[in-house]
């Protein structure tokens, strides 16, 4: 509010200065402007409405200049637009990314930014909310300089250069919008946008004022962006990404049970890194290290997969190299076939075949090969990280880094700690995922860890509902059309059956050719085992045939809330263990690593989103259904909410406050 106080009185004082007889509009500490503060949503928005203001920049007859150092995003980006000439600095960063936020940029972009740079240009920058470097946003044509030197000095010399010339065609209000084609094209990039969105209203949202753009006079259009703005400025998608951009950033802000925090532990250097295997995780771990700027020791003793895989890396370092315009040299990685090559690194990242037998003598090895103080992390999915450590000589340099498939592109990390992991450990590999580019979470230890111990409920009912009657195809399309970008049984086959069958057989879950539902005293469904015995699909219907299952019809609303709720149940647990320090860490697992909808804001804020007493009676409902199946007997800390009255998201950690933790 105080900014734009600042804005108003200032602008309307140098309008109509008739001293003054040019204008610069720049930012404090090199950065031009973040846009609006997304914590002044959803509350009362006081202070002067900044749309006449800016249409006062832009009707002044003087020159207004934008200089653009840092960020012009959003609302900040929009006021640039109203300026007459914006002059930028080659680091700064463009764009309008509200539809990441649920909204649609509403001063104005949605009408301008199409007369500037054209219809189809504006609808990529729009609908996708990206950023774009200096360099592009000169060459799509939104900004008309760009410098490497004081762009405020250039800004003010530029302003002064330019008094006295006509600035008719640069008042973008005036521009046309010309669109040929414009029926076709924009029923093209719907469908498109609809396809990517997910259910996401925004971005379709951004396609129809933009469109007003093409359809409508400059004034009318202005406001249709207003219209469509409040059907989106309210809504509870956009409380839902405006949430995960908090909590994204809440994660970095980690703790442990013990009381050890980000603010109070120093993170090691690392500049040399080794990872050991070169599997599909191990070849996508390297590349993301490679491209970060470390140096990489990529050690394989296999010697068929060393080939493969050295093959795979530089393939994708090759083409990462091309995307950045620079030489794959730039990549430092180097290849062994022999343990010892690690012995001069600071952080090894095990990435070998998930066998824990496998994984204890490899962590003996690398406890007396590498240097005393050398962290030695496992990339397992599931195994139990405090164990590894014991087969160490320093346990406290022993942290879990598990990476999600495909490495190099997925952003999640999970860094998992012990309770003899060292602070310094955690935020050595917290701070390094955050170097690599990861979303990094700390989560606790236990069986699956956050992501893949609440991923068990969800699997076992997307198999108990087949069981029942639903086909996979009825479960995976709930599922789809809730926002996952695949069901569970699409991502079971992309995956791999075997995958999910290992981790049964470790469990001592899996009985070759028996076909009993009971197993370690509760329910299960071995139509997965049977699957992979067969190395065939199974029809459910003859299985269900031979268990005499008697199959009903299953509405994706049944889908929906037995697979979500068992893994939202599991979720509340996993607080209530410590394993995970408060929601926001399981929202952004799910929402970085297993393809839950952004819009939804993960499992947890969908959960406070439904309503706890609405989670908690469907649960209660479906035990009594199932009472063989223990993952949908209500968790503690899910009656505690509900019973406290369920209080908002923000405030669940005063009910959680102490956690039954093993940690
Ligand atoms: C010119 C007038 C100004 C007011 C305009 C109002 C006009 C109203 C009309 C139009 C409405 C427009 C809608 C919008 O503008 S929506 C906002 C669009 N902007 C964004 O989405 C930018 C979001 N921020 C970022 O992308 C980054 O934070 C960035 C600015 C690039 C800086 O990145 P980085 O240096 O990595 O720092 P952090 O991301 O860690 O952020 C540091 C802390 O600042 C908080 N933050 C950042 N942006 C905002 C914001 N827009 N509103 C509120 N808070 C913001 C962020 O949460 C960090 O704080 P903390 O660590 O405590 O969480």
């Amino acid at each position: 509010a105080a900014v734009r106080q600042g804005i108003v009185d200032t602008v309307q004082k140098a309008v109509s200065d008739p001293q003054v007889k040019s204008v610069v509009i720049c930012g404090q500490n090199g950065i031009f402007c973040g846009g609006a503060d997304i914590k002044e949503f959803g509350k009362d928005i006081s202070g002067p409405p900044l749309v006449p203001v800016f249409h006062a920049i832009e009707s002044a007859d003087k020159p207004v200049v934008a200089a653009i150092e840092g960020s012009a995003l959003g609302g900040g980006l929009e006021l640039a637009l109203f300026c007459h000439y914006r002059i930028t600095h080659s680091k700064a960063r463009l764009g309008l990314p509200e539809v990441t936020l649920g909204l649609l940029p509403a001063a104005g972009g949605t009408q301008r930014l199409p007369r500037l740079i054209g219809v189809p240009a504006a609808l990529d920058l729009i609908t996708t909310g990206r950023h774009v470097t200096a360099a592009e946003a000169l060459k799509l044509g939104f900004v008309d300089q760009v410098i490497d030197q004081n762009t405020v000095e250039a800004a003010v010399k530029f302003a002064l250069s330019v008094v006295g010339q006509s600035l008719e065609s640069r008042r973008i209000s005036t521009l046309p919008c010309p669109c040929p084609d414009a029926d076709a094209l924009f029923e093209g990039v719907m469908q498109k946008v609809r396809q990517r969105a997910r259910g996401a209203i925004a971005p379709v949202t951004c396609v129809q004022a933009i469109q007003a753009a093409v359809t409508l006079p400059y004034a009318q259009g202005m406001q249709r962006e207003q219209e469509l703005m409040a059907t989106l400025f309210t809504s509870a998608q956009a409380r839902a990404l405006q949430y995960c951009f908090f909590s994204q950033r809440v994660v970095s802000r980690w703790s442990m049970p013990s009381g050890a925090r980000w603010d109070t532990s120093k993170p090691k250097p690392v500049t040399k890194v080794a990872v050991i295997g070169l599997g599909t995780m191990g070849r996508g771990i390297t590349v993301a290290l490679a491209q970060a700027g470390l140096s990489v020791v990529a050690v394989e003793t296999e010697q068929q997969q060393m080939i493969a895989g050295q093959r795979a890396v530089s393939d994708m370092l090759e083409r990462a190299a091309q995307r950045r315009g620079v030489s794959s040299a730039v990549y430092r990685v180097r290849y062994s076939m022999k343990l010892e090559a690690v012995a001069d690194v600071q952080l090894v990242i095990e990435a070998v075949f998930e066998d824990m037998v496998l994984k204890e003598q490899l962590f003996k090895q690398l406890s007396s090969i590498c240097k005393a103080d050398t962290l030695l992390c496992s990339n397992t999915s599931a195994l139990d990280i405090d164990h590894l450590a014991s087969q160490t000589r320093s346990p406290q340099l022993v942290v879990g880094m598990h990476f999600f498939a495909p490495a190099h592109v997925m952003k999640l990390l999970e860094v998992v700690h012990g309770p003899r992991s060292a602070p310094q450990a955690v935020a050595t590999a917290m701070e390094l995922g955050k170097r690599i580019g990861k979303v990094s979470v700390a989560v606790g230890n236990c069986r699956g860890f956050v992501g893949n111990r609440m991923l068990m409920p969800y699997s076992q009912e997307a198999l108990f509902l087949v069981e029942e009657g639903a086909s996979p195809e009825v479960v995976d399309r709930a599922l789809e059309e809730f926002g996952f970008p695949m069901g569970f049984f699409r991502m079971s086959d992309l995956s791999g059956l075997d995958v999910g069958w290992r981790v049964r057989k470790a469990d001592g879950l899996v009985k070759p050719g028996q076909m009993s539902r009971v197993r370690q005293g509760r329910r299960y469904c071995p139509l997965g085992d049977l699957l992979c015995e067969q190395g065939r699909f199974e029809l459910p219907r003859g299985y269900r045939a031979r268990q005499g299952l008697v199959s009903r019809r299953i509405d994706s609303k049944e889908v929906l809330e037995r697979c979500l709720y068992s893994l939202i149940n599991e979720g509340f647990r996993i607080l209530e263990d410590g394993i995970a320090a408060g929601p926001e860490d399981i929202d952004m697992i799910y929402v970085f690593g297993y393809g839950w909808p952004r819009h939804r804001g993960g499992p947890m804020f969908y959960a406070s989103q439904v309503g706890l007493d609405r989670v908690l009676q469907a649960l209660e409902h479906y035990q009594q259904l199932h009472p063989d199946v223990p993952h949908l007997q209500p968790s503690r800390l899910l009656r505690k909410l509900v019973s406290s009255g369920s209080p908002p998201i923000h405030r669940w950690k005063e009910v959680i406050k102490k956690p039954h933790s093993a940690l």
